[in-house]
Formats: structure tokens, sequence, C-alpha cells
């Protein structure tokens, strides 16, 4: 069973927000990974069982961040450090008058990650849940006193309840990189995009919307409507990969697709004491 509750950790690792309704999120410290959201009581992200939680390896599920660098790194570890650092409490779950639940976390360099990357930064990852849906707001702070340059992206695992059945809508006519076969940019022709093989495509200028609708029993339907996140990568491992990969589960990917909004193709410059903020918000449309 993937570890997906709150009892399944010590309190010291992990963030509950819980709206008391079934509408809940849960997030580890380590990476700052959301590793569930549930809507009315129904999961909505896929984590391996046979992920591991050792703090140090990423959590393989969820919603792994990935900064300062998305995919391979010259610098250090795939997809950067930020989804192996443990990260702090900022504000612990708090709830307004509406029962909405609010928790803040943040991440800042140190030795380590300025033995990568010699750069001074903040992360503050704030998340707000509400009824059926969750906002998820990454601002990355530089407080150097030089320019720094990064990509990043939320690597979000998607519950499905049958791939076979799963479609991405909204990404028609865009251009993307397939990272399986290489070569040039291709358009996407589909309404609706289905997968049935290993997937790892990253589509360019994505519209701020698109829709993942798993198949039945559970129904899932969730829109992802992103801020400063242009690009969309999806990505699936299929059968021959999710076995060669040991924390992943050999039937998952019949279960899952990752839907990831990023600020990938061209990276971001900031200046000393600029910012950048971006975001994600889930809402389950059913
Ligand atoms: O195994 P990980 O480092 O977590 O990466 C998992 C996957 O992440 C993204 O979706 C990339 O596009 C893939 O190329 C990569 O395989």
């Amino acid at each position: 069973m993937a570890k997906q509750e709150p009892g399944d950790f010590p309190a010291g690792d992990i963030v509950f927000l819980d709206r008391g309704d079934g509408n809940s999120a849960l997030l580890h410290l380590h990476g700052a990974t959301l590793i569930s959201w549930k809507c009315h009581s129904v999961e909505n992200l896929f984590l391996s069982s046979t992920s591991v939680f050792d703090n140090k390896k990423a959590i393989r599920g969820g919603v792994p961040i990935a900064f300062p660098n998305f995919g391979p790194w010259p610098l250090g570890p795939q997809h950067g450090f930020a989804r192996i650092k443990r990260w702090t409490v900022a504000v612990p779950p708090t709830k307004d008058a509406h029962g909405d639940v609010l928790a803040v976390l943040t991440l800042e360099d140190d030795e380590e990650t300025r033995a990568m990357w010699d750069y001074k930064f903040k992360l503050v990852y704030t998340l707000v849940l509400s009824e059926k849906k969750l906002v998820s707001t990454l601002v990355i702070h530089n407080t150097d006193t030089k320019s720094l340059g990064f990509t990043t992206l939320l690597h979000t695992y998607f519950r499905v309840s049958d791939i076979d059945k799963t479609t991405v809508e909204g990404l028609k006519g865009l251009k993307y990189i397939d990272k399986i076969t290489g070569g040039k940019d291709v358009i996407e022709t589909r309404d609706l995009v289905t997968v049935d093989r290993n997937y790892d495509r990253v589509y360019k200028d994505a519209p701020q919307i698109v829709v993942i609708s798993s198949g039945p029993e559970p129904s899932r339907k969730i829109e992802v409507k992103s801020f400063n996140f242009p690009d969309v990568v999806v990505w699936n491992p299929w059968d021959v990969k999710a076995k060669e990969m040991g924390d992943f589960d050999d039937e998952g990917y019949k279960e899952m697709v990752c839907v990831e909004v990023g600020k990938v193709v061209t990276p971001v410059t900031l200046t000393a004491g600029s910012q950048y903020e971006c975001s994600q918000t889930f809402t389950s449309m059913l």
C-alpha cells in the first residue's frame, strides 16, 4: 500500500491540511513533496507503494518540486535539489473562517546547495486547500547580490483508474519535444491526448488550463490551472521502465500519468533581490 495517510509517518515529517470533510492534503517535509490530495475522500495523487522514505532519495509520486533545474543537471542531481532537501514549516496548517486550510513551507540555500549551485535563494511554497480545490504557489526569491538562472517544475503524478481510459485535454496545436524519440518539434493534433506507451513529452507554451480525465470507479476529472508555468510535461514510464525503476510499482504505470507544469524550455533569470511567482491550482470537476 502506498503511504498516503498521516499515520504512516512520524508527526514531525509531515504537514497535514485537513478540512474535516474528506478534503485534505498531506505533505512530506522531504522535498515539500505533496503525497496526498483527497477530494471527498477520493485520492487524486499517485504514490508508488515502493517509494523510499529515507529522507535522501526523492519521493516517487505525489508532487515533487524540480528546482533549480529540470532534467539531468551537470551541477547536481536530476531535477535539482529542492525535492531532496528538508523544508521548513513557516506557517503550520491554519484554518480560516470558511474552513479552508493554509500552510507555508520554505527552503533556503545552505552549504550543501551552495556547493552545487553558488547562489543565495529562498523558496516559499504556499498551499491553500478548499473544497475540491488546492492552490500551490511557489515563489522563488533571489536573495543574492548577483543574478541567477533556473528552471522549475511541479512534477505531479495524477492517480487514474485506468490509463487506457485517461485523457489530457488542452494540448492540441502545441509544439512538443518528444524526449523518447528525440528529433524535431512535433505538433499535437489530438483534442484528447491518450498515453499508450512510454511517454516523455515537453509541450511548449501551453494554455493555462489542462484537464485530466481518468477512467471510471472512481471517476476523476481534474482541472490544472497554471500561472507562470508555460510548459507541460506528460510522462509515463510504461511497463519496461517501470520495472527498471526500483521504487516504482511494476504495474503502477496503469494507474498514473504525470502532467507536470513548469518553466523548463526557457530558463528564468532573476536579478539580485527579485522574485518569480508561479502556481498551479487543481480543481476537481466532479
Ligand atoms: O526518475 P526521476 O528523476 O524522478 O524522473 C522522472 C521523469 O521526470 C520527468 O517527467 C522527465 O521528463 C523524465 O525524463 C523523467 O524520467
